[in-house]
């Protein structure tokens, strides 16, 4: 935690600023979050057999790609974040696509003393690589999930091909995402995420891992968990 009490790295949440205009462009810095999204998405519905009429929280929800797919599958979603600029954008998204999302910019510690038990969805997405205190995330995102709900987290694997694919591949050689969008230090293996979920009384479900293929430039779900994977629980 930082000194201020708010889990939050002020640098980081200013890199998603600076970018948040470019947020729904499919062909720009959030490329591959347009392009994983189906996949995530699918994951996610198939997974809570059916988003339809489920209460969902979307913790780290930027411009807003996963949480407005997911509204699209009749989920009643809301959406946190703590970047002003995103928020901004995802709300304005929502006059374009006609959709529902209920955007908040508040942290997810006070979301869940708010909200204890409330969701049957908990999704949090690229987001715990991004925070000083992942652990008290996690903490956070198991309270705000209803007894018997799901947790998702999708992150980086902290190893040397993951530092390859991500930083050097992602970053320098293919320019997927800008320079300085991952911290290898901040990369949390699937052990250390099981580890403080755990921790947090959730039930390890599942885990599937996100490869790119730089040759056919797709991504696809699999069981390759080296770089990026989700993480499936239930509270
Ligand atoms: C890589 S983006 C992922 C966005 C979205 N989850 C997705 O996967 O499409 C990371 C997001 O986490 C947000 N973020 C970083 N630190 C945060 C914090 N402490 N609380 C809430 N959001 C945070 C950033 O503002 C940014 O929108």
């Amino acid at each position: 935690m930082k000194d201020d009490g708010i889990n939050a790295d002020p640098m980081e949440l200013e890199k998603f600023s600076q970018l948040a205009h470019h947020w729904w462009d499919p062909n720009s810095e959030f490329k591959p979050l347009h392009e994983i999204n189906p996949l995530r998405l699918n994951y996610i519905d198939e997974t809570v057999a059916g988003l339809a009429g489920k209460t969902v929280v979307d913790v780290g929800c930027g411009g807003g790609i996963l949480s407005e797919s997911m509204a699209v599958r009749g989920a009643k979603v809301t959406g946190i974040d703590l970047s002003d600029k995103a928020l901004k954008v995802a709300k304005l998204h929502l006059l374009e696509s006609g959709q529902q999302v209920d955007y908040r910019k508040i942290t997810v510690e006070a979301l869940a003393e708010e909200h204890p038990q409330h969701y049957d969805v908990v999704t949090c997405m690229e987001m715990l690589e991004h925070v000083p205190d992942p652990a008290s995330v996690i903490q956070a995102c198991a309270r705000l999930a209803k007894n018997g709900g799901w947790v998702f987290f999708s992150t980086l694997n902290r190893n040397p091909k993951a530092y390859l694919y991500a930083i050097i591949g992602a970053e320098y050689i293919l320019h997927l995402l800008p320079r300085g969008t991952h911290e290898y230090a901040k990369f949390i293996k699937p052990s250390e995420l099981a580890h403080m979920a755990r921790a947090a009384n959730l039930m390890e479900a599942k885990m599937i891992g996100m490869t790119y293929n730089p040759l056919t430039k797709t991504y696809a779900l699999e069981g390759d968990t080296s770089v990026n994977y989700i993480m499936a629980f239930t509270a």
